[in-house]
């Protein structure tokens, strides 16, 4: 199931929370909503969820509209909130049966869909024990498994892992990833590699706009700068005069600046000019002068400074 956003608003009184976001989501694609604390992930997952009505805006399901549908697209969506409330005094059976019925599940449904949940959902050591008695992983499963007793073809997960010790974070991103082969999943987060490790796709929302949309490889690309070498050189015989290394390093044709990061040890970082790469012209230059190259890396754009660039 496809998901369109045209023109969206969230104003809370005076506050405008979602700032005229649009994007589609293509049936089957895992996207990530990822953003800094505030920026407006939970509320625009509650517009999409029909909870919460947009100030302006609207939001399609296929070619059902969540305002004029609501009860339909609510049948097609499972929702697992911020914070994730449970019953907490309830049996894991009891509190799924209570969902389904809920879901609008058929009675004659019911259990055998329980069932499947709680396999799915890697519940079955724990089906017996009481909600308050469950680790906060498995209370975590519980709620995927209420996300998603209807069978629902969207699944909108607010920070699903919030909490989570790395083991249940790396179980419950493979349950996710598992999921995303047969649903469309929208995820929230504030944290980088967590949106890499598990969806297709990254919206990056900042002040209630989307300042950024694609692979994390696409942003990756899209936020490199000029290629950045940092060597260290030694002299055949002994030292090397950094200020004139510096200075014949200047001048090659495709650096536009270099900067002395160790006098001692002789290491310097360079810049080249923009879409030039200086490794085999530094080599060349290190040669003709007898200088070694004892260390050279490049410098990666990173995806955490596409974020912090874009959200700073
Ligand atoms: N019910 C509300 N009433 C008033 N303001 C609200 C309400 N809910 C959210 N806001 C405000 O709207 C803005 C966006 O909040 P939202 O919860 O959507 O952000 P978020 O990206 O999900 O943040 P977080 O990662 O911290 O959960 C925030 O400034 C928040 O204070």
């Amino acid at each position: 199931m496809a998901i369109v956003v045209e023109n969206l608003s969230k104003n809370y009184d005076l506050q405008r929370a979602v700032d005229n976001i649009s994007f589609e989501i293509k049936t089957g694609e895992v996207v990530g909503f990822l953003g800094p604390n505030g920026a407006g992930k939970s509320t625009t997952m509650k517009m999409i969820t029909g909870y919460l009505a947009p100030t302006t805006g609207l939001i399609r399901l296929d070619d059902l509209s969540v305002e004029e549908d609501s009860e339909k697209v609510k049948r097609r969506i499972g929702y697992l909130p911020e914070n994730n409330p449970l019953y907490t005094d309830m049996a894991i059976v009891d509190y799924l049966r209570f969902c389904a019925q809920i879901q609008g599940v058929k009675k004659t449904e019911t259990t055998s869909k329980i069932a499947s949940m709680i396999d799915r959902c890697g519940l079955d050591k724990e089906k017996h024990k009481k909600i308050n008695e469950l680790s906060k992983g498995y209370r975590q499963r519980v709620g995927l498994a209420q996300a998603m007793i209807h069978d629902p073809d969207v699944l909108i997960l607010d920070e699903p892992t919030t909490g989570l010790d790395p083991n249940q974070i790396v179980e419950i991103r493979n349950l996710i990833k598992e999921l995303g082969k047969e649903k469309t999943v929208i995820l929230s987060s504030h944290i980088l590699s967590e949106v890499e490790a598990t969806c297709d796709r990254i919206l990056i929302i900042n002040k209630g706009r989307i300042v950024a949309d694609g692979t994390a490889e696409n942003l990756r690309e899209q936020a490199k700068g000029n290629e950045i070498v940092s060597i260290q050189i030694a002299g055949k015989d002994g030292g090397v005069d950094s200020e004139m290394a510096k200075k014949l390093l200047t001048d090659l044709a495709s650096v536009q600046t270099v900067k002395i990061i160790d006098k001692k040890e002789n290491g310097f970082q360079i810049q080249s000019k923009p879409d030039a790469s200086s490794k085999r012209a530094i080599f060349d230059l290190c040669v003709e002068n007898n200088w070694y190259i004892t260390e050279m890396t490049g410098d990666e754009t990173k995806l955490e400074d596409v974020f912090r660039k874009l959200t700073n």
